[in-house]
């Protein structure tokens, strides 16, 4: 099927998506170089967060004063290095990801050079599914500002209602790869399990009286949830 949704990065992305990043995006020099280092290096680079999604996330830190953030799927830390950026110095990005090695190999040589950044993340190894209910178990519920959903995508209905209930009000959550590359949209693909668990979890936020919501044409499909 036809589609305009892509990360801006990718090399043939539609040139609209192109001028709409070259008009949000703003990255640090760290920021360039744990790009530069993914794409080239890393595995599946593909996975890595798109750039005007994080800038976009970045800008609702910055606006409400957010200093807790809940970041699911680390991978080689882009998304936890730009919340750490847009949190004071107080702020903690608790990162999440069933293996942190390749955040380990190529996210911190390059984040620990700003060290007083780098202190704001605090890495969590495990299934995120059961490190977000442990959080729920030590009382931490509505206590975050901010959340990031961006892991293994049939977990995304789990990860979306722990992040509701982790979320203080007014917290808001950013669910990325909401549109698949527009897969979504066609019900052919959501015979795949990881296309199905999107398309379902766009319905539950559509439907959750707990959020107002907004389904954007940001990177590869950016889903909004405002915690009333
Ligand atoms: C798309 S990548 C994250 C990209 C990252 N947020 C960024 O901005 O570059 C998804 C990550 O989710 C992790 N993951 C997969 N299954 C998981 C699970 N059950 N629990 C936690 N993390 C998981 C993978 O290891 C991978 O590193």
């Amino acid at each position: 099927m036809s589609s305009v949704v892509a990360k801006s990065y990718n090399k043939n992305a539609d040139p609209v998506v192109a001028y709409c990043s070259e008009h949000t995006a703003i990255l640090t020099p760290l920021q360039v170089e744990l790009q530069k280092e993914t794409l080239t290096n890393a595995p599946m680079g593909g996975m890595l967060g798109a750039p005007e999604v994080l800038t976009f996330g970045q800008h609702f830190i910055q606006s409400f004063g957010g200093k807790r953030v809940l970041d699911i799927g680390t991978y080689t830390g882009a998304s936890a290095l730009a919340w750490a950026l847009a949190v004071p110095d107080d702020g903690e990005v608790y990162t999440f990801d069933i293996d942190h090695t390749n955040y380990k190999k190529y996210g911190v040589p390059i984040l620990s050079k700003d060290q007083k950044t780098f202190a704001k993340i605090k890495p969590v190894e495990g299934a995120a599914v059961d490190s977000l209910d442990k959080l729920i178990a030590d009382g931490q519920s509505g206590t975050f500002d901010f959340a990031f959903i961006d892991a293994d995508k049939t977990s995304y209905p789990a990860y979306y209602e722990k992040c509701v209930t982790l979320l203080r009000s007014g917290g808001v959550i950013l669910v990325d790869n909401s549109l698949r590359g527009g897969k979504v949209a066609d019900p052919k693909c959501r015979e795949d399990p990881s296309n199905a668990a999107i398309h379902a979890t766009n319905d539950i936020i559509f439907q959750d009286q707990r959020t107002r919501s907004a389904l954007l044409n940001l990177g590869d499909g950016t889903h909004v949830a405002f915690k009333k």
